[in-house]
């Protein structure tokens, strides 16, 4: 119903709207009628005919028990029957790709007030126009596939592909060369790790985890052994299929038997008696898009060693979805490879050197995984920082106990230090060569990475708190805290568990100790 055929009431007319059969209450300046939906309400009718809701100004209890976004739905929006005389309404949604007023709800170069010296207008622009397309897009068919455990749309995949954006996922470089960027916001030569960033932290905004794998994750990782090993006409057909969404593919390196050890992995490829092909044989455990990859890029040992190769889904492929704690969206496979035939045209790098390729890649695939965790942690501080003011307990509300400012402390404190850690690498990835960053900076990501997924862990206990019982409830005040306990785990684990990547820093930092300094 448009607001302008909505009637105006005053207060005293409310009020006398006050009996089960006729019971209408105001929430921030709008009177719903709520007779018939009573029966209905999720949350029983005895709480609305306590004495304190029927004809009268509900907002502080309403507030105290939903989401806002509960009263944007059509269903709710309908028992809407006017608004009172000469108020206005004080609560409002964030409006599409609008930036957040609450403290600490956007990082800080995009706060009003504050400056950072690696943002320029295009990053800003890039912002504005990714946030838009993530509120037109993304928020309902993340929720939904969240939910449904089905993979992201079709139409989302192939609106990605119109704006380059699966392609901007794959960070700077040739790949970028002649596509138009997010409409042409942003020239291919400009592009840089800033722009990546700013588009793996929007791409997450919507709080589905598994959605978010499921959103072309395999291609970020698996594709870029394919760019930087595969022979040239191998590269241009698989970038063109799958950076325009019509193809999917994975990276296929975990086992059940090894996930970090890599060199422990027991998938074999064998080559034929004429050379021409390899045979491959073996599984591979927790592939991301496995099971609707088209695509994989399969790690294997081989005579000489581990050789990486890129295969096609056909004969002797089976991939099987492994359910996990987040969402079957992403795609998550157990596959087997039975006498797999593949062309040794389809080796990427050089035979034996396939560790090699796996690890370029490691870094960049960890960075994402930090882009993600800073910008997911500071929604959380957000949601915390919303509940905490609205909530009351024992007469005040939440945020005047100083042990839930504590935990918040706490928590902006780790959010923002992720972030800035964060931007401190990044920059350094600005200034680097591909080689420079496997040097420089493969401990500091790896011991990055090992830092922010232990904040969102601390962070994702603190917030449960917080929020009690909601906080492990799936529906309702508390629906994305649950979510984010129950899968920030996953952060710590992908591209390399917790502990493998700090003592990766540590050990690299040791090697790196002047052999003549003392105390
Ligand atoms: C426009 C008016 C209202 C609508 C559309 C509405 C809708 C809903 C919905 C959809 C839920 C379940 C979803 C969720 O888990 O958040 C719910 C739960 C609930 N509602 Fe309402 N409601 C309204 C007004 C009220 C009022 C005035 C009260 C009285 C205090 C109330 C008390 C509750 C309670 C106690 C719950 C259960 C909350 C929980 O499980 O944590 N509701 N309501």
């Amino acid at each position: 119903m448009a607001t302008k055929e909505l009637k105006q009431f005053s207060r005293e007319e409310v009020a006398k709207h006050n009996t089960p059969d006729d019971l209408w209450v105001i929430i921030d300046a709008k009177v719903y009628n709520l007779s018939r939906f009573k029966d209905m309400h999720p949350g029983g009718v005895s709480v609305l005919l306590d004495e304190e809701i029927p004809g009268q100004d509900v907002t502080e209890a309403f507030y105290s028990l939903h989401r806002h976004e509960i009263l944007q739905k059509a269903q709710f929006k309908r028992l809407q029957v006017g608004t009172i005389k000469g108020e206005e309404p004080v609560i409002v949604s964030q409006a599409r790709g609008q930036l957040s007023a609450i403290p600490y709800a956007e990082a800080t170069w995009q706060t009003q007030g504050y400056f950072s010296p690696y943002y320029k207008e295009s990053h800003r622009q890039l912002a504005k126009a990714m946030r838009e397309f993530v509120d037109d897009y993304l928020m309902e068919d993340a929720l939904l596939h969240e939910e449904d455990g089905k993979p992201p749309s079709a139409h989302i995949i192939e609106k990605m592909a119109e704006l380059n954006i699966h392609a901007m996922r794959m960070g700077p470089g040739k790949h970028l060369k002649g596509k138009t960027l997010m409409g042409g916001i942003i020239k291919p030569e400009e592009f840089d790790y800033f722009h990546e960033l700013v588009i793996s932290q929007e791409l997450v905004r919507f709080m589905s985890r598994g959605y978010a794998d499921g959103l072309n994750g395999g291609v970020v990782i698996g594709l870029p052994a394919v760019l930087n090993f595969g022979r040239p006409e191998l590269k241009a057909r698989i970038a063109d299929e799958v950076l325009s969404g019509k193809k999917f593919m994975s990276l296929a390196i975990s086992e059940a038997f090894a996930g970090s050890d890599v060199q422990g992995l027991k998938t074999t490829a064998k080559k034929t008696e004429d050379g021409k092909f390899w045979i491959i044989n073996g599984t591979k455990k927790w592939i991301t898009n496995g099971h609707f990859s088209d695509y994989f890029t399969v790690g294997c040992k081989t005579d000489n060693g581990f050789t990486t190769i890129f295969v096609e889904r056909g004969e002797g492929i089976e991939t099987k979805p492994i359910k996990t704690s987040y969402s079957s969206a992403a795609g998550t496979a157990y596959i087997t490879f039975d006498n797999v035939k593949v062309p040794v045209e389809n080796t990427l790098g050089a035979e034996g050197q396939g560790l090699f390729v796996i690890l370029s890649n490691f870094n960049h695939e960890r960075w994402t995984m930090c882009c993600a965790s800073a910008r997911t942690q500071r929604f959380i501080v957000e949601e915390c920082l919303k509940w905490t003011a609205q909530r009351k307990a024992f007469g005040k509300p939440l945020n005047s106990q100083a042990v839930i400012r504590n935990k918040l402390a706490a928590m902006i404190a780790r959010a923002e230090s992720v972030q800035s850690w964060l931007e401190n690498v990044t920059y350094q990835m600005t200034h680097m060569s591909y080689k420079e960053q496997a040097t420089y900076l493969a401990g500091p990501i790896g011991l990055l990475k090992m830092y922010a997924t232990r904040c969102a862990q601390d962070t994702a206990r603190d917030a449960v708190q917080i929020f009690g019982g909601r906080g492990i409830t799936r529906t309702g005040m508390g629906r994305v805290i649950e979510h984010y306990y129950r899968t920030v785990t996953f952060d710590s684990l992908l591209g390399g568990a917790e502990d493998v990547l700090g003592d990766l820093g540590v050990r690299q930092a040791i090697a790196k100790m002047p052999k003549n300094s003392r105390l």
